[in-house]
């Protein structure tokens, strides 16, 4: 299927810069390195000989993300090697974990949190490779402030969680400085990638918002790569994203993997809306998967929100520490007649904190009975960006807990409990066991896991059960408030869904859950608990990764061209069968021929993308001659207006579309000439007032006309045009059935043409 987004054949056809796979001696050579090489050095021969057939290789995902799921322990002085573990809280690590493709070999790329020094680094790299199978990307300082802190905390993760720029003070001006060290630092990315790949085999999975163009880089390395792409984060509206000055670059970059994914329909949505009105790409729906087609190649949309990894979390329910942290709580909370609500949050501006704080000082101010037993216990992470908005946050936070507990504490009763310190993960869990309610008020997440881990806490185990004096499984309950803004909101449909912003509304669904009937809380956890364990971190990996296998099964039967320079670059995939045309065949059949139909691209197709855009003599020649030929139906389709081109293509018979189609002028009895005159005079004359034709942002123009609709499609494939009897004036009988005549015939000139 050839993309009707071409922009130029002749680049592509000029063929000789074919950057597809590595050549079959490089590939081969490849194969028999080791599949990662950090450290130089002379290479053994592979033991094998040349005549044993190599084994099939084992199927390798390289994951690449901002960090490795590793924690690095610096030593205590410099004679001591750096030490390291799996960061067991990392999703990355849960991901390889639950993976139900145990042959699977998962390779990691992404940066340490910890300052390596150069020195460092390759003894670093070697002990993380060797038992890891972690590749670290070291970037220089500067350029990971400002990438990271800079370009991803002050501009994306603010813009994809709709805060706009709009003053120096709030998110901070577009600095072109920062853009340029995020290209740099996924260039760092690139180039580890490209040290371990087996392009032919491997799956590269792209993780989050750090890592955007880092498609590109690859793609323009090997043309075929497996290669998805994970949006971890929300991906705002149209509306918001549009205001981003790199905004096409980016969209550009995430084009070139083969498939991207979102937790929600409604990312996907707003990214497949910005592809239509940024780069004019329609989607379609391809046996149930919805696809782009970009220059030939298929991307493909997934949308499958991430899951927690039950494993993990049922080990850390049974742990005797998990056990004793809840008898302590339910000592200290419950034993006391409390009845506990939980907020567990990073202490950033999008979490809503305050707003729910606000909520509670809502409900104790309006229900009486609550003072005194209902405790909310929030639980704040240390922001992971730095700067004044996160003081700011902390600083509300402090003040409004103070003053709540001021207004309705009481001696040995707090309302508000701010856990400010980073708690163990048991400790949370144990948090999540006791607690009768959690609540969710960030004003934007990409998906929030919190939700999900409260309910399989719940869930709980036998010992537990016996702990919190609960006698039968079906009295197992929880209960959910969660924002309407956060990603795993579409996911919990017993949840009670509210606007954060909506004080009072947030009030009452805390003291809706508080008083719901047990039965119906019963039912609520047992639906959120069946749908939670289902849909686990595995269950997420292994159907991204299904995907991406299916997408990208064509690969080895389509011809590639990388074109476009930077981030522009893309990749045109074509048929195998796809040739170039030659010379000479054309001079034969032309010769031949006794009717021809010759349509012209006048966009960078017959002339060369030059600044002086206009013809040269030559040109306006060989097309006169062209026109003068009787047998010639000479058409030629171009972006430019109709009166430039009129000026600059004065031949007779040549027949036009001007603006992309807007206008049309047909050559007389030939081709578009066949048009149904009156209608396409009617059209020409409406278009031309501007009266009755609608542009719409799918690259449609809707016109309406007397007794007509008529709508000129000018993406997919290819200028069409439909003309439907309208809601206008009704016309006699004998008149519409001439009109509907006139239409088909319209439809088949059209199509012939
Ligand atoms: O702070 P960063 O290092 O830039 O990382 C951003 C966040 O990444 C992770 O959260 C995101 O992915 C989660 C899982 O898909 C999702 O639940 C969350 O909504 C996303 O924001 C990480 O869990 C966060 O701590 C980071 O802030």
């Amino acid at each position: 299927m050839v993309s009707s987004s071409y922009s130029n054949l002749l680049d592509l056809a000029t063929g000789a810069a074919d950057q597809g796979p590595a050549p079959a001696a490089l590939g081969a050579l490849r194969r028999r390195l080791p599949s990662v090489v950090t450290t130089p050095g002379l290479m053994e021969d592979s033991p094998a000989s040349p005549s044993t057939p190599s084994p099939a290789p084992r199927p390798r995902t390289i994951v690449v993300a901002n960090h490795l799921p590793i924690r690095a322990h610096r030593p205590a002085s410099p004679e001591e090697p750096w030490t390291f573990s799996w960061d067991e809280d990392s999703l990355l690590r849960h991901l390889q974990k639950s993976s139900s493709s145990p042959s699977m070999e998962f390779i990691y790329i992404g940066c340490l949190r910890e300052d390596v020094s150069v020195p460092e680094q390759d003894a670093v790299a070697q002990a993380l490779l060797d038992s890891y199978n972690c590749v670290p990307a070291f970037l220089p300082a500067d350029t990971a402030a400002r990438y990271y802190h800079g370009f991803c905390k002050q501009h994306l993760w603010p813009l994809f969680h709709y805060m706009l720029p709009l003053s120096p003070d709030l998110g901070g001006r577009f600095d072109r400085l920062l853009w340029q060290a995020y290209v740099s630092a996924n260039k760092v990315f690139a180039d580890k990638v490209l040290e371990v790949i087996n392009p032919d085999d491997d799956f590269v999975w792209v993780h989050d918002y750090h890592l955007m163009v880092l498609p590109t880089f690859l793609r323009k390395r090997f043309n075929r790569i497996k290669l998805g792409f994970f949006l971890h984060s929300p991906f705002p509206s149209s509306e918001i994203y549009k205001t981003l000055p790199v905004r096409e670059e980016l969209l550009r970059a995430l084009l070139n993997s083969d498939l991207i994914g979102f937790h929600t329909f409604d990312y996907a949505r707003h990214f497949l809306s910005c592809c239509g009105r940024m780069l004019g790409l329609p989607y379609e729906s391809k046996r149930g998967h919805i696809c782009l087609e970009y220059y030939g190649r298929t991307v493909s949309i997934k949308i499958l929100p991430v899951g927690v990894y039950m494993e993990q979390l049922n080990a850390v329910l049974a742990l005797p520490e998990t056990e004793a942290k809840v008898a302590e709580l339910m000592e200290t909370y419950t034993g006391n007649g409390r009845v506990v609500m939980l907020g567990v949050d990073d202490m950033d501006i999008f979490k809503g904190i305050s707003l729910k704080l606000l909520a509670m000082e809502e409900l104790l101010g309006q229900h009486p009975e609550w003072r005194g037993k209902l405790v909310l216990v929030q639980v704040a992470n240390p922001a992971r960006g730095r700067g004044k908005d996160v003081a700011g946050v902390q600083e509300e936070t402090y003040a409004m807990v103070k003053r709540i507990n001021e207004a309705y504490g009481a001696p040995g009763y707090e309302p508000v409990v701010l856990i400010d310190q980073p708690l163990q993960f048991y400790e949370r869990v144990a948090y999540y066991v006791i607690a009768e309610v959690c609540l969710v008020t960030a004003v934007r997440d990409g998906m929030n896991l919190i939700p999900y881990e409260y309910v399989a806490s719940r869930q709980g185990n036998d010992k537990l059960d016996r702990i919190l004096r609960l006698c039968k499984p079906e009295e197992k309950k929880s209960m959910l408030v969660v924002s309407e803004f956060i990603g795993c909101s579409p996911s919990l449909s017993g949840a009670i869904r509210v606007n954060p912003w909506n004080i009072e509304a947030v009030a009452d669904a805390m003291e809706c859950a508080l008083v719901l009937p047990e039965k119906e809380k019963n039912l609520r956890h047992d639906k959120h608990y069946r749908y939670v364990e289902k849909h686990d971190v595995g269950y997420w990996a292994n159907s991204f990764l299904q995907d991406l296998e299916r997408t990208c099964k064509d690969h080895s039967n389509r011809r590639c061209w990388g074109i476009g320079f930077g981030l522009r670059f893309r990749v045109v995939s074509l048929d195998l069968s796809f040739r170039k045309l030659a010379m000479e065949h054309i001079v034969q059949a032309y010769r031949r021929s006794k009717t021809r139909a010759i349509l012209l691209d006048y966009d960078g197709t017959l002339m060369p993308q030059a600044i002086n855009k206009s013809p040269t003599a030559k040109s306006v020649q060989i097309l006169n001659s062209l026109c003068q030929d009787q047998r010639n139906a000479v058409f030629l389709c171009s972006g430019f207006k109709r009166c430039t081109l009129d000026e600059w293509f004065p031949a007779e018979n040549l027949g036009m579309a001007a603006e992309h189609g807007y206008f049309m002028r047909a050559e007389e009895g030939r081709g578009m000439g066949d048009l149904h005159p009156t209608r396409r005079l009617q059209l020409d004359a409406d278009c031309k007032a501007g009266d009755g034709a609608l542009h719409r942002d799918d690259g449609r123009f809707d016109h309406r006309g007397e007794g007509h609709r008529a709508r000129l499609e000018l993406r997919g494939r290819g200028p069409r045009l439909r003309v439907m009897p309208g809601q206008g004036a009704r016309r006699p009988p004998r008149e519409r059935a001439h009109q509907r005549a006139g239409v088909r015939e319209e439809h088949r000139a059209l199509r012939r043409s």
